[in-house]
């Protein structure tokens, strides 16, 4: 197999450098991804350009605040995006996918078995997991508000060090709302990435934030961006 072209000049243009096997893993993922696409409504980013400049990019973006060994559980996988990306871009962690739909939990199941990733799959609602496992950290993007998510895993504390919930602008409005609802009282919210989105509004940023009970001690720290 080689390097689609278009998927080379996408990955160009987003001056994005990865490995030659890394980027065949990728290319191999978006193929099988919108091969069930056709079935299933899992994404509409189906364009080699749209997914290095939209998925990709966020995955390389919350890759950067992962450490080696962790234990990562993408809350409401869908397509695939983040888990599957990043156990291609990062072999030295554990990734598992949650997904509560079970039609898409299955596909999930036969792009991993396909692509041959160690990535278990579970059809549950994520948070529901957190009664039998422990992860280190909890990852999410297109799931849910700041606010839901906190209520969602409020009673699961205990079983995760933290979340990291890719944003995308509003963030900050969904803060406020978290705190109107007196969600946030025992918790810390730092943003810890912040990225250009490269879409038409100049000032768009994106969001890495990471979200944990203020009086834990987390065992790695990153500054507030
Ligand atoms: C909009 S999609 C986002 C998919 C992917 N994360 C992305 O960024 O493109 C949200 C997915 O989360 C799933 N979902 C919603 N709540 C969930 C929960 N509590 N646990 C697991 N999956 C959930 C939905 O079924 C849906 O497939």
């Amino acid at each position: 197999m080689s390097i689609i072209p278009e998927f080379a000049a996408a990955l160009a243009d987003h001056n994005i450098e990865l490995d030659e096997e890394v980027t065949l893993r990728l290319q191999a993922y978006a193929t099988e991804m919108w091969r069930w696409n056709e079935q299933l409504n899992l994404t509409r980013h189906t364009t080699w350009d749209l997914f290095v400049g939209r998925d990709l990019r966020d995955c390389l973006q919350v890759s950067k605040v992962i450490v080696e060994g962790e234990e990562v559980l993408d809350l409401g996988s869908g397509n695939g995006v983040p888990g599957i990306p990043l156990a291609i871009l990062r072999p030295d962690i554990e990734v598992s996918l949650a997904e509560s739909v079970a039609k898409r939990a299955n596909v999930l199941a036969e792009m991993v078995a396909e692509l041959e990733l160690p990535v278990p799959v579970y059809a549950s609602r994520g948070e529901e997991l957190l009664d039998d496992f422990r992860f280190s950290t909890l990852m999410c993007r297109a799931v849910g508000s700041i606010a839901k998510l906190c209520r969602w895993v409020e009673p699961y504390w205990s079983n995760i060090d933290r979340m990291l919930l890719i944003k995308g602008p509003k963030w900050i409005e969904e803060r406020k709302e978290a705190r109107h609802l007196g969600l946030m009282g025992t918790l810390e919210l730092r943003r810890i990435v912040a990225y250009p989105l490269g879409d038409d509004a100049e000032q768009a940023e994106g969001a890495i934030l990471q979200v944990w009970p203020r009086n834990r001690q987390l065992q790695h720290s990153f500054p507030e961006q």
